[in-house]
């Protein structure tokens, strides 16, 4: 099959760069690739379209820009919900009242889409430079491999949310308990160097060399036989589920949609936003008004 030329994809590029490798950017710079409904669909196309390509043999993950990811897009300029057209997922109710639409929203968008994509049957590399916030590390966290550039960074502000940790509650498992717990308490940035110490990153290269560490890596990868491949990963990822990894991150996704409901009752919103940087908090007080006011309409 011909890689497509997909031009449903406004948010994310996907690019052929070598034989048998596909590399999908996250192409929302301006907004520091916050990730949003319109991004998340077009990513989950993307990867689809990897998957269904046999040509394709391993998938990068990279972004545009001088950020990776400033995790999920808090500027509300998009649709809140997914339509059902658009979603693979089951869900659905996305209208629902109280906690019903909200409850599938989180579970599709940001527990059963990642967990999708990190059990993608090729191998995946994300390749990641300067901020990685929050959502960001789910993204990252999804890909069997990680790259970064070494003025990468990443932290998990969550908990000034009033939040207990992203949805895709992969943190103890990428950073060890002990690590994961003070991480998560402090909100602290972790270097890149920390994170390849601590195992949750392969490897830490120049900035100026990321992009092409990371095709070598991916053309190396790409080479050997594809099958086995795709069965060296089902077999890491089965050590992991059986360890317990799948349960223990529903129970975090339960305790996360308890701290929304939470928020909803104290706050009157879904985060605690008095602690987001102000142009990110700016925005979302627009969006909070924006959707008030399409709701009251209706
Ligand atoms: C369960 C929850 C999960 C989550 O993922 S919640 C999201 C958590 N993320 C954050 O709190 C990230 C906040 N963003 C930042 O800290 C900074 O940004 C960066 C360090 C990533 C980059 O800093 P700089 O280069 O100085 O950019 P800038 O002026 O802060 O932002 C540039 C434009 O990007 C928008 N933006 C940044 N992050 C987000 C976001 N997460 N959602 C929506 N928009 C975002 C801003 O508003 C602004 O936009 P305009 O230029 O139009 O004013």
């Amino acid at each position: 099959m011909e890689p497509r030329n997909d031009a449903a994809l406004t948010q994310v590029r996907y690019e052929t760069p070598r034989p048998h490798v596909a590399r999908i950017v996250l192409n929302r710079p301006g907004k520091r690739n916050a990730q949003g409904t319109i991004m998340t669909y077009q990513l989950d196309r993307a990867f689809r379209n990897a998957c269904h390509d046999d040509d394709v043999h391993v998938i990068i993950l990279a972004a545009e820009g001088d950020h990776f990811c400033a995790g999920h897009d808090l500027g509300g300029t998009e649709p809140e919900f997914p339509t059902t057209e658009e979603t693979v997922g089951l869900w659905g109710q996305y209208g629902g009242p109280g906690w019903e639409g909200y409850f599938s929203r989180e579970r599709e968008l940001y527990f059963d889409i990642t967990e999708r994509w990190r059990n993608i049957p090729k191998p995946t590399i994300a390749e990641v430079q300067g901020a990685c916030i929050a959502g960001g590390n789910m993204l990252a966290w999804a890909c069997d491999l990680i790259v970064c550039a070494d003025d990468a960074r990443f932290k998990d502000n969550t908990i000034d949310m009033a939040m207990p940790g992203a949805e895709f509650f992969a943190h103890p498992w990428e950073l060890g308990v002990r690590k994961a717990k003070e991480w998560l308490f402090t909100g602290d940035w972790i270097t890149a160097a920390d994170a390849e110490k601590r195992g949750m990153v392969n490897h830490v290269v120049p900035r100026a060399e990321l992009a092409d560490f990371t095709l070598d890596l991916a053309s190396r990868i790409a080479g050997k036989d594809r099958f086995a491949l795709k069965l060296a990963k089902e077999a890491c990822n089965a050590a992991q589920d059986s360890a317990g990894r799948r349960q223990a991150m529903s129970t975090a996704f339960m305790l996360h949609q308890i701290g929304h409901m939470q928020n909803m009752m104290v706050h009157g919103f879904l985060i605690d936003t008095s602690n987001l940087t102000p142009s990110v908090r700016q925005a979302l007080e627009a969006a909070k008004r924006d959707s008030a006011a399409r709701r009251g309409a209706q």
